[in-house]
C-alpha cells in the first residue's frame, strides 16, 4: 500500500526547543528505508516549511497562537492532499499541537474518521483550563464540537473547524490528566483507557473496547495520534513531558498491530520526539521506539 510521509518540524506548542528536529531524527534513524523494507510505496514529502510569524497577541492564554494557527493550516492542507492522493498519511512531529492540523486535514478527506489518542496526557485543555498555556496540551479542545461553547475567542484559527464528536475519540495510556481535562472527559463521556485500565484489563481488552466504542461497525477510517510520551520514559526519554509508569514497547506494538490489522488506519501522527533532550543514548532509544511503533502501524508484525 501507499504511504505519504510529512515532516512537521513544529515546536511552538511547547517551551522546550528541539521537537522541530524530531522528523530529521526519525529519518536519520532509517525510518524511510525501514518502511520501504515492508514493501510499501513510500513518498517522503520532506518537512513542511512552517511560516514564521512575529506573535502579535501576547495576552492570549494560549502561547504562540499565531504561529500554531498558521502551522495548523499548512499541516491540514498537506495531510488532506496526501490522503486524497490515495496514500496513508504519516505525520512526523514535532510537538503534539501538530494534531490540530493533521486531524482537521484528515477530516476534510474522511469526514467520518475516528481518533485513537495514545498519550500520557489528554491534550484537551482549553486555553482557559490550561495551567501552562502550551498548545500541545490543547489540540483536542480545538477539534471537538461539544467543547466549542467553552472556548474563548482564538485568533488565527479561522481555517480550523471543529470536526470531531466526543464519542468518536478513545484514549489509551493516560496517566497525567489535569482537573479541567477530567471534567471535560467525564462531561462528554469521552472513552478513556488510562494506565489503570491497561493494568486492570490488559492491553488487548483496552484496544478492543476502544475500537468498539468509537467504531462499533468496524468500518470507519482511523486516525492514530501517538505521543511518544505514552511509552514508559525508559523507552522514550527524549521527550518534553515524560511521566513514569508508561506503556511497554510490547503494549505499544500491540496497539499498532491491531490498528494496522483493521486495514482502515488512514493517518498516523508520531509526536513529541525531542532529540535535543537527554544524551545520545537517550535519543537513540527514543528514535528506535518511535520507528518500531511506526513499523507496526504499517504492517510489520512480531509473528512475521
Ligand atoms: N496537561 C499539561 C501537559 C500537556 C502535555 C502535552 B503532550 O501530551 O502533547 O505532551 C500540563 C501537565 N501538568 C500540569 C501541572 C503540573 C505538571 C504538568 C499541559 O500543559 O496542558
Ligand atoms: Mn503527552
Ligand atoms: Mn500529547
Ligand atoms: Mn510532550
Amino acid at each position: 500500500s501507499k504511504v505519504g510521509v510529512i515532516g512537521v518540524p513544529i515546536h511552538m506548542g511547547q517551551p522546550r526547543p528541539g521537537t522541530e528536529h524530531g522528523p530529521e531524527a526519525m529519518r536519520e534513524g532509517g525510518l524511510i528505508s525501514k518502511l520501504e523494507g515492508l514493501g510499501l510505496d513510500v513518498e517522503d514529502q520532506g518537512d513542511l516549511f512552517l511560516e514564521k510569524h512575529d506573535e502579535d497577541i501576547h495576552d492570549h492564554p494560549a502561547k504562540n497562537v499565531k504561529n500554531v494557527g498558521s502551522a495548523s493550516s499548512q499541516i491540514a492542507d498537506s495531510v488532506y492532499n496526501t490522503i486524497k492522493s490515495g496514500r496513508t498519511c504519516l505525520a512526523l512531529g514535532g510537538d503534539h499541537s501538530m494534531a490540530i492540523g493533521s486531524i482537521y486535514g484528515h477530516s476534510l478527506a474522511e469526514p467520518d474518521h475516528v481518533v485513537i489518542w495514545v498519550d500520557a496526557h489528554a491534550d484537551i485543555n482549553t486555553p482557559l483550563t490550561s495551567s501552562s498555556g502550551n498548545m500541545h496540551g490543547m489540540p483536542l479542545s480545538f477539534l471537538v464540537k461539544e467543547v466549542q461553547p467553552y472556548l474563548p475567542d482564538i485568533p488565527h484559527f479561522d481555517n480550523i473547524k471543529p470536526c470531531l464528536s466526543a464519542k468518536n475519540i478513545a484514549y489509551i495510556g493516560l496517566r497525567d490528566v489535569d482537573p479541567g481535562e477530567r471534567y471535560i472527559i467525564e462531561k462528554l463521556g469521552i472513552h478513556s483507557f488510562s494506565m489503570t485500565e491497561v493494568d486492570k484489563f490488559g492491553i488487548k481488552d483496552c484496544v478492543e473496547k476502544a475500537l468498539h466504542a468509537v467504531d462499533p461497525e468496524g468500518n470507519k477510517p482511523i486516525h492514530l495520534s501517538f505521543d511518544i510520551d505514552a511509552l514508559d520514559p525508559s523507552l522514550a526519554p527524549s521527550t518534553g513531558t515524560p511521566v513514569p509508569g508508561g506503556l511497554s514497547i510490547r503494549e505499544g506494538n500491540y496497539i499498532a498491530e491491531e490498528l494496522a490489522a483493521t486495514g482502515r488506519l488512514t493517518c498516523v501522527d508520531l509526536a513529541e520526539v525531542n532529540p535535543k533532550l537527554g544524551n545520545d543514548r537517550d535519543n537513540e532509544t527514543t528514535v528506535r521506539s518511535a520507528i518500531t511503533i511506526i513499523q507496526h502501524c504499517f504492517g510489520n508484525r512480531r509473528q512475521g
